[in-house]
C-alpha cells in the first residue's frame, strides 16, 4: 500500500512531475488513484488528466505540487479550497519553504517536502525529505513510502540544510550531463568523431557510476585503481587536481545554486 489508498493529484506533470509519474506507474501504483492535473490537459496514457481539479468536492489523499515554483500562486486558488483534514501535502517545488506552504494551504493533514531528481522517471532518483512541523510519524511514512517506489530516500530535519542540499542531488543530474558532453568535446579534440565520443563518454560515465555504487571502496580509491604509477590517468587526474580544480569549480557550482534556492524561499514568503 502506497501513502493509503485514497486518490493521489499530482499537479503539473511536466519534466519532474512527468518523470515521478512514470516511475508511480512502473512501480505498478494503481493507476485508477492519480489524477494528474495540468492547465493544457493534454493526456497521458493511462491516468486521468484534468484541466482542473474533479468537480465532485472530494479532497485528495495526497496532493503532490509539481509546478514551477513561479507557478504556485496562479493554481493556489483552485487547489486550496479542495484540501482536507486528511490531506497530505508532497511539495517537489524548490525553494519554497513548508511554512510558505502552509500559508497557503491551511487545510491539510501534514505538509512534507522533497527533493527528487529526473532519474525517478527509471526507479533510481534520489529524493530528498524535509517534514514541516506537525507532520506526524505516520503522515511521514506515507510520503516516504509514495517516493521510495523511485529511488532512495533520505530525510534532512533541518530546512535551511535540505534547501541547500538539495541542490546536490536536485540538480546534479545536470551538472552531469555537462560533465558528460564535456568529456565528449574532449575526446573529440583528440580526433574523435562527435557521434562515437559521444557513445564513449556516456558509456564510461554510466559504468564508472555503476562499478562505484557496487563497490566497497570509496570513488577516490577506484580513482587510484584506474590510476597506473606513471601512467597516463595519472597524467590526467593531475591536472583535474591541480590547485584543487574541480573540488573548486563544484564548490562554486552548488553555492551558486543554493544561493538561488535561498533566493526562491525568500521570494516565496
Ligand atoms: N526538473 C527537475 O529536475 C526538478 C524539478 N523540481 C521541481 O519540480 C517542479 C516542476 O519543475 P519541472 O517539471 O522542471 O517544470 P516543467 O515546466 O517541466 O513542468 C511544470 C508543469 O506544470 C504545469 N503547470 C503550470 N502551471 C500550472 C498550474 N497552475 N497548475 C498545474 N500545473 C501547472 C506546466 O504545464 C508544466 O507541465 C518545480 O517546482 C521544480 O522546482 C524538483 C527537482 C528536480
Ligand atoms: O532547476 C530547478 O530549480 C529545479 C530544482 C532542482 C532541479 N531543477
Amino acid at each position: 500500500m502506497i501513502a493509503g489508498d485514497g486518490p493521489i493529484w499530482l499537479v503539473g506533470a511536466g519534466n519532474m512531475g512527468g518523470a515521478m509519474l512514470r516511475g508511480w506507474l512502473a512501480s505498478g501504483i494503481d493507476p485508477a488513484r492519480i489524477n494528474v492535473i495540468r492547465p493544457s490537459g493534454t493526456p497521458i496514457e493511462g491516468v486521468t488528466v484534468l484541466k482542473a481539479p474533479p468537480p465532485d468536492g472530494e479532497a485528495p489523499a495526497v496532493l503532490v505540487l509539481a509546478m514551477k515554483p513561479q507557478k504556485l500562486d496562479e493554481a493556489v486558488p483552485a487547489l486550496a479550497p479542495t484540501t482536507g483534514e486528511g490531506t497530505l501535502i508532497v511539495s517537489v517545488l524548490a525553494g519554497t519553504e513548508a511554512p510558505s506552504l502552509a500559508k497557503r494551504f491551511p487545510n491539510h493533514r501534514a505538509i512534507v517536502r522533497v527533493m527528487p531528481n529526473t532519474p525517478s522517471a527509471i526507479g533510481k532518483g534520489v529524493m530528498l525529505l524535509h517534514a514541516a512541523a506537525g507532520a506526524d510519524a505516520s503522515a511521514k511514512a506515507e510520503a516516504e513510502a509514495l517516493v521510495r517506489t523511485l529511488g532512495i530516500t533520505e530525510w534532512i530535519d533541518d530546512e535551511g540544510l535540505f534547501g541547500r542540499a538539495s541542490v546536490l542531488s536536485g540538480c546534479g543530474p545536470a551538472f552531469l550531463f555537462r560533465f558528460v558532453d564535456a568529456l565528449a568535446k574532449a575526446g573529440e579534440a583528440q580526433g574523435l568523431s562527435a557521434d562515437q565520443a559521444a557513445r564513449l563518454a556516456l558509456a564510461t560515465v554510466a559504468g564508472a557510476a555503476e562499478l562505484a555504487a557496487g563497490a566497497n571502496e570509496t570513488p577516490a580509491r577506484l580513482a587510484d585503481r584506474v590510476a597506473s604509477p606513471g601512467g597516463t590517468t595519472r597524467a590526467g587526474l593531475d591536472v583535474i587536481d591541480r590547485d584543487a580544480a574541480l573540488d573548486r569549480l563544484m564548490a562554486d557550482v552548488l553555492a551558486a545554486s543554493a544561493r538561488r534556492s535561498e533566493e526562491m524561499a525568500a521570494a516565496a514568503r
